[in-house]
């Protein structure tokens, strides 16, 4: 930043007790001068300085209207293709349309080809997306070889066997389904309350047949950008497809698949497009036998019909809170690498965590230890774990159920 010049110095009166009358008077109407001239100059600076300020606030009110822009209108994505002389070539994703188009000042030199950027309506360029922006890495999670079984899902074996059937059988024999003429189903959706397996039903699933497991979570597709989530839904597709044989999990489906609503917002319209995106993929899907798609929802009710149409998700499996011998299970699941003493009793918990999820057990069973080593033993007694459930108990609003709230 340029320093401004010092500002002029105060004037001095030297009046010498030897001069004569004349003398002073001459030296004060000098000095008066001075004092004209150094208030002239510093009216001058002030009114520079009045001037520049003036900038500075219009500069100001103008970011200002650049960032409520920023933030309130919808902004597209698009890819640089390539710098020229004349403006940058972008490709918007979504429609791939190519454009030659300009950048907003100050920024063209951040440009490179290849570059990830947002730009608005007239395809002005706006900003430059950095990795953090970048929704793909975030929205999806894959695993060459996911190390759940069905050994480690207790509770539900009708569940297991019909996704064993619905995904498994086609993914392994599906020259069977080809001899007998019949199509396997295209999607399944799991749904029912949080945290009683579906994700673990798909990753076993996705283990038994030696295929990748690629999660996305419904709700990462809903993404501020518009013609993100319908790339990412793209993405997706396209992973499973270069990493055959493979299992597609959306969870959290909802997010992108509720009944449309009566509101017109924007963000409402992108939901929509990463739906149709969703269904178009799914649609052109049939001809893939080496990659199934599963989905699972906790708010079965809230689904777009459309979804649930033949060729798309039409085998819907309820995956419920489990039932005593249930409970009973993923308790022995999940006390498996514990010292547990003889004094627990199994059947007795089980019979009292009635509105416990799997998860919920899962985390009873962990806190049930944590009380041993408080208590400085080796070994988990009857009492840590019913210890740990009035902890549990305790930290919800109604006793006994852990899990969130689930509308059918
Ligand atoms: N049926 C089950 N048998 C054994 N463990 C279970 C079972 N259900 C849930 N768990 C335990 O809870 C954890 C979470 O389960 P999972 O992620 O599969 O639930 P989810 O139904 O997908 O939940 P959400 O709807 O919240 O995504 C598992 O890692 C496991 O430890």
């Amino acid at each position: 930043m340029s320093r401004s010049p010092s500002l002029p110095d105060r004037p001095r009166l030297d009046l010498d007790p030897e001069m004569s009358d004349a003398e002073r008077l001459d030296a004060m109407r000098r000095h008066y001068e001075r004092i004209l001239q150094v208030n002239t100059e510093l009216d001058e600076r002030l009114t520079e300085a009045t001037d520049r300020q003036d900038d500075l606030r219009e500069e100001v009110d103008h970011l200002k209207r650049r960032n409520e822009v920023l933030k309130t209108s919808s902004l597209y994505i698009a890819t640089i293709e390539e710098l020229t002389d004349d403006g940058v070539v972008v490709k918007q994703h979504g429609n791939n349309q190519e454009v030659l188009t300009e950048v907003s000042p100050g920024f063209e030199a951040e440009l490179e080809a290849g570059d990830r950027v947002a730009i608005n309506d007239s395809f002005a360029v706006q900003t430059l997306l950095d990795d953090e922006t970048d929704a793909r890495a975030q929205a999806m999670e894959v695993d060459a070889s996911p190390d759940v079984t069905y050994d480690d899902i207790g509770g539900i074996d009708d569940q297991v066997r019909e996704v064993r059937e619905a995904v498994e059988d086609p993914l392994a024999n599906p020259e069977v389904f080809a001899e007998v003429g019949v199509e396997p189903p295209s999607g399944v959706l799991l749904h029912g309350p949080p945290g009683t397996g579906k994700t673990m039903l798909a990753k076993a699933v996705a283990n038994e047949t030696d295929a990748t497991f690629i999660k996305m979570a419904g709700s990462e597709l809903v993404q501020k950008f518009i013609g993100e989530g319908s790339r990412l839904v793209r993405d997706l597709f396209d992973l499973a497809d270069e990493r055959t044989p493979a299992v597609i999990f959306i969870d959290e489906i909802d997010a992108v698949a509720s009944k449309r609503t009566d509101s017109k917002t924007s963000g409402d319209a992108e939901v929509q497009r990463t739906m149709m995106q969703l269904l178009s993929e799914m649609d052109g899907f049939d001809e893939r036998d080496d990659v199934r798609i599963m989905a699972a929802t906790n708010r079965f009710d809230m689904l777009d019909e459309a979804i649930l149409r033949p060729g798309r998700f039409d085998r819907l499996i309820e995956v419920p809170n489990p039932e005593f011998e249930g409970r009973r299970r993923i308790l022995e699941i999940h006390t498996r690498e514990m010292n547990v003493a003889d004094d627990v009793d199994f059947d007795e918990l089980a019979e009292e965590l009635e509105g416990y999820s799997g998860a919920d057990i899962n985390s009873l069973t962990t806190e049930a230890g944590m009380f041993a080593i408080r208590d400085e033993r080796t070994e988990v007694r009857h009492e840590d774990f019913v210890a740990a459930r009035e902890k549990l108990d305790e930290s919800t609003d109604e006793p006994g159920v852990i899990g969130a709230e689930y509308r059918q």
